[in-house]
């Protein structure tokens, strides 16, 4: 059964605890920023490896010194799910390990 459409209410809920995450339209959205190309270019990678691990994934952009995530599920047409907020969970607990912010 593919997972339910997070309301605005329980999306709010759960971006109280993911500091720097929004909503946008139907999609959940962060940018970290690093140190340097490399260090950015490693974060991507590890959440690469998380994003299989969970099979959910981002559209995952490295930039010169960043990295920016927008992800939304599409087995539910394209909505904001839990499993999009696992993932950020997921990414919010990597990042302090790559000095993202
Ligand atoms: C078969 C596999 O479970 C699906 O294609 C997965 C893979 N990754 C996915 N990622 C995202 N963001 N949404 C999905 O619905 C999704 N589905």
């Amino acid at each position: 059964m593919p997972p339910h459409a997070l309301s605005q209410q329980e999306i709010d809920a759960r971006l109280a605890d993911l500091p720097g995450w929004s909503a946008e339209g139907d999609r959940l959205t962060r940018e970290y920023r690093l140190d340097s190309h490399f260090a950015a270019a490693a974060m991507v990678v590890h959440i690469a490896r998380v994003q299989d691990e969970l099979d959910h994934h981002s559209d995952l952009t490295l930039g010169y010194r960043s990295v920016t995530l927008s992800v939304t599920t599409h087995s539910a047409g394209g909505a904001v799910t839990e499993r999009d907020v696992q993932l950020a969970r997921r990414v919010q607990a990597l990042a302090p390990g790559h000095g993202a912010t």
